[in-house]
């Protein structure tokens, strides 16, 4: 036996398929001095009873590259091993049993093909071909996707396993970790129970224990245990070795094949979570205590589909608890809480779909010190204050687990969990009509209902019923004035002598203007990609205020951490509870300040993109002229306990002009229509800000160095491969929802990033980056091309944009 290591580059805990094919990868990369340690055998948490199918469908371009990576190793894993994976690629059919189901399959068959996955949409009777046994009768229609396929869980993991070993890493059973050593902020040592390992760097690719093995150190990992069952039938006559997989989601339920028998499992309405009070000891290969009754649910929608089920033979009802997360993604990189301390985890039963692709990105993160390409929807950063609580991590992970195969309707909102983090003012705005959205916890108000309109979501892929509401509130903002209440916003200060030089090192903006400055600040990484959207206000020489989206509170903040200049004197804190944020906007901002204050908010005296504490009703309020929304206004961030004062005297003293309150959703409208992009969507690391229209944001006159400078610079002397551009569509009864393939004079060039309404031009918009990675482009090519959107497999005709198509001149916001 070899012997046992006291010191190695990497530690690995887990030894399922996400531990192995991270070792895998890690050695292949040339990290040979990694060590995966695993308590009981390899497999023996839950990867052992997983069902295996490897779907690749999902609605991230990105997420859905890495799942197709995960096909691309297991196409060739068998041969470079010897050792058999059971991996076929018998394709996936996905069914349609009522209209909007179909509209969605539709829908994802066009994003598909957007992100070069092959997805074909079929009639029942052609589905039915392809999987003899199924009844059609309430099938609308079916999509198949030729290179989704199955895999033996055991097996992939094992050959992942000699793989790793192949490549120089090395393997340890029967070790169970027992703790960590922190210094200066790293992990260092991993003990175990064979002894201690000294390390650089920590995976913790422990399965549903990865909460459990990261909170040994303080590190949050979101996820809990649920019961998952699936059955497993004798022979079937009529399936054969390649029969698809198959994904009836109006019937909760997936098939493949196994053994000339079938594989059925689901996703019940009512899951069981396992484990509330803690695991039992030595929990290894080791499943629950068959629930037929709960399973029943499941057994009946399946008959429906099914009918030779009737009569199959069961061999076994599979009840094995797995991991899943509050929102149903993946959890991958280095914990906020720790340097050096990486999360591999949390694969909510599709953890051999993404086994090999999670690996690979998850090794190639750690060799090169930040992700191959934006992994944002399953980046531990993603989480948030709400993910601290186990049990809001439950009830909202129950959530997600039950909507697996339900629509996934636009703008849908979660309900577990709510309300949990509340503004000052949020009974006021409830009490007149708010209709709430949720975002890392928050409550924040979507749109406002009118006095007898029904202040609730009705989910479609049509016009929804908010629709006019929202156009009211968009309309008021244009031509009166409107408050919205963003209270969620993330907020921290930066304090030190050195803060300016600090802040300009990790900022592509210009950091060396006056205080009292507003500067729009992205950061980038060492491509040159948009990590962070931030605005940043300079109070005095020596301190900046830093305003950040919502959802991007534990990102932005990580970010500035771990890469502001540590031998600078310059401290980042967190002051996002101190303050509340209402947004004041609209011709009439101006007018409604000037009877709350006697400070000067004149054109003259407050000039746009600059900020002033004001007394406003009382109030010492940091007043930001800015707008996300195009028009004058004022961003003012209030000290908590005043927040309601200042929301009464704003209401009050806007009476006059008609003043209403106004949501997120309207904030949407509102900035697709001025052509300010949405973090996250339009821009983000994989797009530089010469190819998201932000050049003249980065400070690249002079040489004082920045992160991404180098990056900047060579993209700036080569031509653009894309180019974010907007679009409009002359039929307004067109919905676009984002992810709509772009197709220039018939040739598909790219998708929408994002995509909406704009009340007040009346046309549905779009923005989508022109692609052209062979020969790149210039705004002269994107402006003479013949546009359309494929909108669920149809073509409509748009028109293309650079400028914005609200208010270009800036006359607006200058007032
Ligand atoms: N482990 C079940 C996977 C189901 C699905 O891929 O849809």
């Amino acid at each position: 036996m070899a012997e046992f290591p006291t010191q190695a580059q990497v530690v690995i805990v887990g030894g399922g398929i996400i531990g192995t094919s991270t070792a895998y990868h890690l050695a292949k990369l040339g990290y040979k001095d990694t060590v995966l340690i695993e308590r009981h055998k390899l497999t023996s948490g839950s990867t052992f009873h997983a069902a295996g199918l490897v779907g690749q469908l999902r609605s991230n371009a990105n997420i859905t590259q890495l799942l197709g990576e995960s096909v691309k190793i297991y196409q060739t894993l068998e041969q470079e091993t010897g050792l058999a994976t059971g991996w076929k690629m018998n394709g996936g059919l996905r069914l349609a049993c009522n209209a909007e189901r179909w509209t969605e399959v539709k829908r994802q068959a066009t994003t598909a093909r957007s992100f070069g996955l092959e997805m074909h949409l079929l009639t029942p009777r052609e589905a039915q071909e392809l999987w003899p046994l199924m009844d059609i009768s309430d099938v609308v229609g079916a999509a198949f996707l030729p290179t989704d396929g199955q895999a033996n869980p055991s097996d992939i993991t094992g050959s992942l396993a000699k793989g790793a070993r192949m490549n120089g890493a090395r393997i340890f059973e029967d070790t169970e970790v027992t703790g960590f050593k922190v210094e200066g902020g790293r992990v260092t040592v991993v003990e175990t129970s064979r002894g201690p390992i000294a390390c650089e760097i920590v995976v913790n690719c422990a399965g549903q224990w990865a909460r459990e093995v990261g909170a040994m150190v303080g590190v949050n990992v979101p996820l809990v245990s649920v019961e998952h069952q699936y059955m497993v039938t004798e022979r079937i006559a009529g399936v054969t070795s390649n029969l698809p997989t198959l994904r009836d989601p109006d019937r909760l339920t997936y098939y493949k094949e196994e053994v000339g028998g079938l594989v059925m499992g689901g996703y019940e309405p009512n899951p069981i979570p396992w484990a509330v009070g803690g695991f039992p000891e030595k929990f290894n290969f080791q499943l629950l205590q068959s629930n037929f009754d709960h399973f029943e649910q499941l057994m009946e929608l399946a008959l429906g589909r099914v009918p030779a089920l009737q009569t199959a033979g069961i061999k076994q009802l599979i009840n094995g608890p797995e991991s899943f997360t509050p929102d149903g993604n993946f959890i991958l990189g280095q914990a906020p809480e720790l340097t050096g301390f990486y999360v591999g985890a949390g694969f909510n039963a599709f953890g051999i779909a993404s086994g090999g692709g999670a690996g690979k990105v998850l090794a190639e993160w750690i060799v090169g010190g930040e992700p191959p390409y934006d992994l944002s929807p399953v980046d531990i950063l993603r989480f948030g204050r709400n993910h601290q609580d186990v049990n809001w991590v439950r009830a909202r992970t129950l959530e997600a687990y039950s909507k697996h195969y339900t629509i996934a309707w636009p703008h849908e909102e979660h309900k577990s969990g709510r309300p949990l983090r509340r503004s000052p003012l949020y009974d006021r705005l409830k009490a007149q009509g708010a209709v709430f959205g949720e975002k890392l916890g928050w409550e924040r108000p979507n749109w406002f209902a009118a006095e007898g309109e029904d202040a609730s979501d009705h989910y479609t892929f049509g016009r929804p019923n908010w629709t006019d509401a929202v156009a009211r509130e968009h309309q008021a903002t244009r031509e009166g004035v409107t408050v919205f209440d963003q209270t969620s916003f993330a907020k921290f200060m930066l304090i030190g002598k050195d803060a300016e030089a600090a802040l300009s090192f990790v900022s592509a903006g210009d950091m060396t203007r006056p205080v009292g400055s507003l500067t729009y600040a992205p950061m980038l990484n060492a491509r040159g990609g948009i990590e962070c959207d931030l605005t940043v206000g300079r109070l005095s020489t020596t301190a900046y205020y830093i305003v950040a989206g919502t959802g991007a509170a534990t990102k932005d903040f990580d970010w500035l951490k771990r890469h502001l200049p540590q031998a600078l004197d310059a401290h980042l804190m967190d002051v996002s509870s101190m303050y509340s944020v209402l947004s004041l906007m609209g011709p009439n901002a101006r007018k409604v300040l000037e009877k709350l204050t006697r400070d000067d908010v004149s054109n003259a005296g407050f000039p746009f993109a600059t900020l002033r504490t004001i007394n406003l009703a009382g109030a010492p309020v940091m007043a930001l002229r800015l707008t996300f929304v195009g028009e004058l206004g004022w961003e003012l961030h209030i000290p908590v306990e005043f927040a309601a004062t200042v929301y009464d005297a704003l209401m009050a003293a806007g009476a006059e002009f008609g003043i209403r309150n106004a949501g997120y959703r309207a904030i949407e409208t509102l900035r697709l229509e001025k052509g300010y992009w949405a973090s996250g969507s339009d821009i983000g690391p994989d797009h530089t800000p010469f190819e998201s229209g932000l050049g003249w944001a980065i400070k690249l006159d002079g040489h004082a160095p920045f992160i991404g400078r180098e990056a900047l610079e060579q993209k700036r002397a080569a031509p653009l491969r894309k180019r974010l551009a907007g679009f409009t569509v002359d039929d307004p009864s067109v919905v676009l929802l984002g992810r709509e393939t772009l197709y220039r004079d018939g040739e598909r060039v790219g998708w929408l990033s994002s995509g909406g309404f704009g009340h007040t031009i009346g046309k549905p918009i779009g923005y989508g980056y022109v692609r052209q990675p062979e020969t790149g482009l210039d705004d002269a090519f994107v402006l003479s091309g013949h546009y359309e959107l494929d909108v669920g497999t149809v073509r409509v005709p748009a028109k293309v944009h650079l400028a914005p198509l609200y208010d270009p001149d800036m006359k607006k916001i200058l007032a």
